[in-house]
Parts: structure tokens; C-alpha cells; sequence
């Protein structure tokens, strides 16, 4: 099995899942999951930890300096900034596929860039990325950014020219290709500023303001999806080694994925669901259910007990019929799973179809930590608990891994911690 993510900060709105999983075309030794981090030093110690094959990277993890253990391509040594990270040996690989994405999203437009006019509002590591593109094209090329020290930096990176907001409309009135690397929700462009004619192509592939001014102004507008494309399929070939299926990748990026209605929280045992589901739920002020608590109010039975006395697979089948008949509510829940409910194709199907699916993660050695041992039916029986878990989550990893839209480390934040990421990223997409 293959692993990949994609992380930033925020996460759960990205469309690369989708998009990879179109490319795999199917492929079942190949996963692909959204990584919450605070930073990108824990998502690089997560993607060790997991063993992970590659990552793509969005903002605000784009600088080097944070990947300083990667070795680095020409493109990201002179950008000082990279998306796509990937394995080599025993090292890593960072290169900056978002170049491509910039390029083969306006040349798939029919548009020449030699020689025109390009104005990129934003010095973030994407706005470095399209303004060396367009640079590399031919294109007269000018960054602009409110922190003007920061534009100038990049002018100085990549030979262009540049300025601060409060110049965009005089800039704006003789470009032809407008780039918006700037963060949904911040809007510096003014609907009379644009102008037949000219074309903007924008990183934010959901919701921008842009999309509607550029429609009232005769601007031909492209929005993120294109560039996600175009940089997604050179992050492919290098994650996989072979071609991905671009029909697929395009279909997944026109296709919308119905927004779930609950919330699940998945995860090895003693990771934190049970605990955190009542935190989550007052949050967003919706019900919760914990499926073992449901079961052993329905069966007036423990766990424990339910197991020894019916087995493994009979709790299993019981597991999943509760756990479907709770997704199947009409009412917005906050559901927490058994540790093991993923195993279960069928459960595994539904969780995704009808919730937005949370894997809390944490080292195997950390959850027995955290639990009582001997009450547990599936460590107790060993001498090495920890090994005995470690070797339970590896068999059970894949089935996290392709069925979360989301993975949150509980390994070094405490319960609070975890569900202010978990609302702070639901509240974004809900
Ligand atoms: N982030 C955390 N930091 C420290 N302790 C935690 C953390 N998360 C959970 N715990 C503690 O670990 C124990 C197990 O947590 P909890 O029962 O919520 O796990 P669970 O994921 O529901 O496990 P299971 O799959 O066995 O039901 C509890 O005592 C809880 O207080
Ligand atoms: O939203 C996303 O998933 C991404 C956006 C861009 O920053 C890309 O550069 C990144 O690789 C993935
Ligand atoms: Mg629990």
C-alpha cells in the first residue's frame, strides 16, 4: 500500500483527494488523504511516521525553509518555495509543480503568454510559482502584494517587476493576464478595474468573488481547478512513477461531492473519539452519539462482555448495523465510531457518502498509554500490548487512510486542541 496527502492550513476544502483518486483510476494499492497540521514541521514528522510516499502542499507551508531535510529541484531552489513532496531513498524530494499548473492552465485556454502584460496580486509561495511561470514564458511580468518587501523580494527572485495594492488599478488597466494567489475571502479587486479582454486565473477554486465580477466584465475567467489540474498531474507522475488518467482527473474537478450531513470520528483505539465527539458536538451545536455507548445501551451488555459472549464477528455485525441506522438520521449528529468500525467495506461506503469523516490519529504507543489494557479484548491476550497495537493499526491503516476526508495527530495536542481544529476546519466547508 501507497500513501499520499495533501497538506496546509486550512485543508478540508481541498479537491486534491478527489482529484488523485480520479488519477489512480482505480488502483486499490494506492491511498489519499487530507493532513490538519499546525505546522509544517509536524506535517513532515507526520508523513515519516505514517510512511507516507508523497505530499502535495498548499499554503501557508509553500516556503523551503520549511522542508529543510528535503533535497530541493532548480525551480524550488530559485523560488525557495515547493508543493509537491515526495520520497527518494531514504530522503525526500520537494519540487514546485505549481510552475506547470500556471502555464498549462492559461496555454489550455488557447492563450499565448510571450510578451504580454501579467499582473499576480500575492508573494506567497503561489504567487512566487506564477509569477516565475509567466516570467519563464515570455510574459512582462509584475507581483504585487501589501507587504511591499516581500514583492520586491520575489521581483528580485524572478525579474520582474513590482508594486504595492494601492497601485493594482493602474496596473490593472493595460494587463491582459490577471493571477489571484490571494486567499479566499480577501478581495482586492474592483468589478471596474477589469476589462474585456483580459483573463484571470485564479488560485481559489471555490467561491472567489472574482468568478462573478470577471462574468459581469466579459473576462475570460479560469478558475483554480484548472491550475490544481495541471499541477496535480507532474506531482503525479512523480508520486507514481506512471500517467494518470487526466479524463478522470478533469471529471472529478467538474463533478461537486454532495456535502455530507454528519460529522464521524474514526480512529485507533484510544485515540480520543469518544472524548472529543461531546467537545465537537457542543461546538457546532448538534447532537452526539458514541456507536460502543449506543450498543451497549441497546444491549445492556459492555463491550467486553458482548464480545466474549457472541464473538468478534457477531459484534461486528451489530457495530455496523448501528452505525449505518445512525447515518441514516435525518438530524445533523456527531457520531464517534469503535476503533475497528473501518474495517467494514460497507461501513466504510456509508461513512463517506453521508458524513464528513474525521481520523483521529495518534502513535499506537500513545493510545495503550492511554487506555486500560486488560479491558480490552483485542490487547489483552499479549505480552506486548504495544507491539499487539502497533501491528493492529498497520492492518488497519489503509482502511483509515481511504476512508478519511480529514487525519488530525492527536499526539501531542490535548482534547481541546483537537476539536478547535476539527470545528475550525468544518466551520470552513459546513
Ligand atoms: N489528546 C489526548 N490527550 C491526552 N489524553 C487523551 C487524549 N485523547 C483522549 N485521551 C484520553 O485517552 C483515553 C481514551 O480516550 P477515548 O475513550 O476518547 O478514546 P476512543 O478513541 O474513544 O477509544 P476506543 O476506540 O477504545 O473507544 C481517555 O481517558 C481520554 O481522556
Ligand atoms: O488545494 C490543494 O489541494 C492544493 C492547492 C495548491 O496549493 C497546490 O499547489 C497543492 O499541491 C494542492
Ligand atoms: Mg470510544
Amino acid at each position: 500500500m501507497f500513501y499520499f496527502a495533501v497538506t496546509g492550513s486550512p485543508i478540508l476544502h481541498s479537491k486534491s483527494p478527489e482529484v488523485f483518486y480520479a488519477a489512480f483510476a482505480g488502483r486499490s494499492d494506492l491511498a489519499y488523504f487530507r493532513m490538519a497540521a499546525a505546522s509544517a514541521g509536524e506535517a513532515m514528522r507526520l508523513f515519516r511516521e505514517l510512511g507516507l510516499s508523497g505530499m502535495n502542499i498548499t499554503a501557508p507551508f509553500k516556503a523551503v525553509e520549511n522542508w529543510g531535510d528535503a533535497s530541493q529541484t532548480e525551480t524550488v531552489r530559485i523560488l525557495q518555495a515547493g508543493n509537491t513532496l515526495w520520497r527518494q531513498g531514504e530522503g525526500c524530494v520537494l519540487a514546485n509543480t505549481d510552475v506547470d499548473g500556471v502555464g498549462g492552465a492559461i496555454e489550455a485556454q488557447g492563450m499565448d503568454i510571450a510578451g504580454e502584460k501579467c499582473l499576480v496580486i500575492g508573494a506567497g509561495g503561489a504567487g512566487r510559482a506564477a509569477a516565475y511561470a509567466l516570467r519563464v514564458k515570455g510574459g512582462a511580468v509584475v507581483i504585487a502584494n501589501r507587504t511591499l518587501e516581500k514583492a520586491k523580494g520575489v521581483a528580485e527572485i524572478v525579474g520582474c517587476r513590482y508594486c504595492g495594492l494601492e497601485e493594482l488599478s493602474g496596473e490593472m488597466s493595460d494587463a491582459k493576464i490577471i493571477v489571484n494567489t490571494l486567499y479566499a475571502g480577501i478581495e482586492v479587486i474592483k468589478e471596474e478595474w477589469l476589462q474585456e479582454g483580459q483573463v484571470v486565473l485564479d488560485a481559489v477554486y471555490q467561491g472567489s468573488y472574482l468568478k462573478n465580477l470577471s462574468f459581469k466584465r466579459g473576462v475570460t475567467y479560469i478558475d483554480g481547478r484548472s491550475w490544481l489540474l495541471y499541477q496535480g498531474i507532474p506531482a503525479y507522475r512523480r508520486f507514481v512513477g506512471t500517467d494518470p488518467d487526466i479524463d478522470g482527473m478533469k471529471k472529478a474537478l467538474e463533478s461537486n461531492r454532495k456535502k455530507p450531513l454528519h460529522i464521524s470520528l474514526v480512529g485507533f483505539m484510544g485515540v480520543g473519539k469518544t472524548t472529543i465527539a461531546p467537545l465537537i458536538s457542543g461546538r457546532l451545536n448538534l447532537p452526539y452519539v458514541d456507536v460502543d455507548q449506543e450498543i451497549e445501551r441497546r444491549s445492556g451488555l459492555t463491550i467486553p462482555s458482548l464480545i466474549k459472549r457472541y464473538g468478534e464477528i457477531r459484534f461486528r455485525e451489530i457495530e455496523s448495523e448501528v452505525l449505518i441506522e445512525l447515518l441514516k438520521r435525518e438530524e445533523a449528529t456527531v457520531i464517534s465510531c469503535g476503533g475497528g468500525a473501518v474495517s467494514c467495506p460497507e461501513n466504510r461506503l456509508r461513512l463517506r457518502e453521508l458524513s464528513w469523516v474525521i481520523w483521529l490519529y495518534a502513535r499506537p504507543e500513545i493510545c495503550v498509554g492511554r487506555i486500560e489494557v486488560p479491558t480490552r479484548p483485542l490487547l489483552a491476550r499479549y505480552a506486548d500490548p504495544v507491539r499487539a497495537a502497533g501491528e493492529l493499526f498497520e492492518s488497519r491503516k489503509s482502511d483509515y487512510a481511504q476512508v478519511a476526508d480529514l487525519l488530525i495527530s492527536t499526539n501531542d495536542r490535548n482534547v481541546e486542541e483537537v476539536s478547535e481544529i476539527i470545528y475550525g476546519e468544518i466551520s470552513k466547508v459546513y
